[in-house]
């Protein structure tokens, strides 16, 4: 079983995340950690913050010489911005008459809709938004892209797994249905402003970001998540806690701003009659396989050893520059929400992010099914579960 926590503050010294269960000998850097990080930095349409910060990671506990050691593993994100706000987040006390000569200091009482300021503030018991908008922000999704590449790093090495997302969906702009990445497909992808792959889409997908900034708006849209190379049997129908698309679903809904999420074709399958929804099963050379991937390679709560497909779908970012309405919790005046910046769109980063969570769930999925202590032993386990199928 794996376990994994993250902590730190949007504008904190750094994030930490820690990942507890993985077998020993895994191999991961800190550069392959950065270069997960820097991918989390692209797409189009993100803020002014993404450029000037920096991610620098450490890793801090459960890493020898490339190898994971059997322990936690421990990670540090430090966040490069952090002397401009080291009186405003210090842990310790700060004298409140310095503080109160500071503008960022300023409380914030203007919550912003769609964000958990309001609902944060009153059940923490805070005047000022600051304290729930640190915790609440997706910066902490930096920490989570960290743990899901040492999560992916072992999936690859102990059963062949490769993770690739795209974008589907921006701002009302759709893909052509059906097209989907192959594992190599993860350097074009990254390569283009909004990681869709279809160019004439991604185009319009720009041109939409465009327009939404000069209105002072904000966008939204859907990520795919494919997985190739997953053996069958992940997951387990015989419990709801133990299906695999349960487990999916629940760590892409945790990712900030995610509304909903399909497994395979979901809510096109509800309006789709049954002889034309389901994968039929067939024999090949290559043993019994489905002939379509609609139900996104998992059935009965199992992976079915087919390509995985997942989505998340993302609500436009809520710091929305032509101010929504809100109410001013320090006068109950009716207000104007506050707004510093924010990204007009940050769909291509919540693919990167939603990677990470669904490595960490295949992850622990694996872990689960074939054991091991070290990277080696889990390979050979899940080598001879392959070679005694007798289904195949
Ligand atoms: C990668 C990523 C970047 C985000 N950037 C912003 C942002 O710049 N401004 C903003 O208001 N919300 C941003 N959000 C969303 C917020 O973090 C916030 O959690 C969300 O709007 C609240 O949604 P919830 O109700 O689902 O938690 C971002 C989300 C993700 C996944
Ligand atoms: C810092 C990151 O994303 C931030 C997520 C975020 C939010 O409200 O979620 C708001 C923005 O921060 P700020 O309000 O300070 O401009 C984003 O830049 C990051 O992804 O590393």
């Amino acid at each position: 079983m794996l376990r994994w926590l993250t902590a730190g503050e949007s504008h904190g010294p750094s994030l930490v995340a820690i990942l507890e269960g993985l077998p020993a000998h895994v191999e991961v850097t800190s550069s392959d950690i950065q270069d997960s990080l820097a991918r989390r930095r692209l797409g189009y349409g993100r803020g002014a913050r993404m450029k000037f910060e920096q991610d620098q990671v450490t890793l801090v506990g459960g890493v020898r010489h490339g190898r994971t050691q059997g322990g936690p593993v421990a990670i540090e994100v430090g966040n490069t911005e952090w002397p401009k706000w080291d009186k405003v987040m210090a842990a310790d006390p700060v004298d409140p008459e310095e503080l109160a000569t500071m503008a960022r200091n300023a409380p914030l009482t203007r919550p912003r809709p769609g964000h958990a300021d309001l609902a944060g503030m009153q059940k923490y018991d805070f005047e000022d938004a600051r304290p729930i908008l640190e915790r609440a922000s997706a910066r902490e999704t930096a920490a989570r892209v960290a743990l899901g590449r040492v999560a992916s790093n072992f999936l690859e090495q102990a059963v062949g797994a490769r993770i690739v997302s795209h974008v589907i969906e921006l701002g009302g702009v759709r893909a052509p249905d059906g097209l989907w990445p192959q594992a190599d497909d993860v350097a074009r992808l990254d390569e283009d402003p909004v990681r869709c792959l279809d160019g004439d889409t991604s185009q319009r997908m720009v041109e939409r970001i465009d327009a939404a900034h000069k209105d002072g708006d904000t966008l939204g849209g859907v990520v795919e998540v494919v997985v190739h190379g997953l053996p069958p049997g992940l997951g387990s129908h015989v419990h709801w806690d133990r299906r695999l698309d349960s487990r999916l679903a629940g760590a892409l809904m945790g990712i900030q701003a995610i509304k909903g999420v399909e497994v395979g074709d979901g809510f096109e399958l509800a309006a789709t009659p049954g002889s034309l929804a389901h994968d039929e099963i067939v024999p090949t050379d290559e043993g019994i396989r489905r002939v379509s991937g609609r139900s996104g390679g998992t059935e009965g709560g199992m992976t079915t050893g087919e390509v995985l497909r997942v989505r998340a779908a993302m609500k436009p970012i809520a710091t929305v520059p032509r101010a929504l309405r809100t109410v001013d919790v320090a006068t109950g005046e009716e207000a104007v929400a506050h707004h510093q910046r924010s990204d007009v769109c940050a769909v291509p980063a919540a693919g990167i992010v939603a990677e990470a969570m669904v490595a960490l769930v295949l992850a622990d999925a694996v872990t689960e099914k074939f054991g091991g202590d070290s990277v080696g032993e889990t390979r050979r386990n899940a080598e001879s579960y392959l070679a005694t199928l007798r289904y195949r």
